[in-house]
């Protein structure tokens, strides 16, 4: 089955076409990376997927549900959606478990008495995010990539078919960084895990598991495959207006150096 279908989904707000002519197919368990400069689309995009935006024409299929013959809040139990939009939303006084436990419900704290079940299932994807030892501390002093690991232990609570990670490492340290990616691997890695669709400007952050990358420009997919097809420093630098010289090892993608040529119009 595949995880997305978009056919030649067209997206208009207030006479400005912020996608346009999408068309995107997303098998399971390909791990994707959406990749483009500010105002590209990206979130217009997930918002598309999520149902959150209705495409002004197209289609829209997700986990095998066509947009407008199925209810979306149904839908969305099967979608998790990191980002720092929910991030703002935790009540930062709840604990790191009770923020994983909430995931459960799909809401924003625990309006219902969670089972001991449930309780067990948030230690254990706490354990697997490698942030047990925060359970009891409040999510306000979390470290920034506590909190992304935390996020993504609740989004993992009602065992989601795809998970959205939209841009996960901003505001990480490098070193935090390479840390972070680390259990992005280990996702990825699980073979009943999710689908994962990793949104970012920076292609040092795609990782092995990510074998296909979208590059969206201006509300375009510009280029959608494999990602070695992908980065290279001639489709970098129509995306992104800049000339990148670019280096790969042990399978990741270095800038090594940059210079604007042109100005984003975004
Ligand atoms: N509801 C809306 N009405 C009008 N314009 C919109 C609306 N939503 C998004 N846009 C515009 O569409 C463009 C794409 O926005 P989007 O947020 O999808 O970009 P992005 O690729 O996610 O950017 P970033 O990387 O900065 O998050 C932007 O120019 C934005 O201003």
């Amino acid at each position: 089955m595949n995880v997305i279908e978009l056919d030649h989904v067209t997206l208009t707000r207030k006479g400005k076409k912020i996608l346009e002519d999408v068309s995107w197919v997303v098998p399971a368990r390909q791990h994707c990376v959406l990749l483009g400069a500010n105002g590209s689309g990206k979130t217009a995009l997930l918002q598309v997927i999520t149902g959150y935006m209705s495409p002004s024409s197209g289609q829209v299929q997700v986990l095998g549900k066509l947009h407008g013959t199925y209810d979306l809040r149904e839908l969305r139990k099967s979608i998790g959606w990191v980002s720092s939009s929910l991030q703002e939303r935790i009540h930062s006084h709840d604990t790191a478990l009770e923020v994983v436990v909430s995931g459960k419900f799909a809401s924003v704290g625990i309006w219902e008495e969670p089972t001991p079940e449930d309780v067990n299932q948030a230690h254990t994807q706490l354990e697997f995010m490698g942030c047990e030892y925060t359970a009891e501390r409040p999510y306000a002093v979390l470290s920034q990539g506590e909190k992304q690991r935390v996020l993504i232990a609740r989004s993992l609570m009602l065992r989601p078919q795809l998970l959205i990670l939209d841009e996960p490492c901003s505001g990480l340290d490098p070193a935090s960084r390479e840390f972070f990616l680390e259990f992005i691997e280990k996702l990825g890695q699980q073979q009943d895990g999710p689908t994962l669709i990793y949104v970012t400007h920076h292609i040092e952050e795609i990782v092995s598991i990510f074998s296909h990358v979208q590059l969206m420009k201006a509300g375009r997919m510009l280029m959608d495959g494999p990602k070695a097809e992908i980065i290279t420093t001639e489709y970098l630098h129509h995306a992104f207006g800049m000339e990148m010289k670019i280096s790969r090892s042990n399978g990741r993608y270095w800038v090594m150096e940059c210079q604007l040529v042109s100005r984003m119009a975004n």
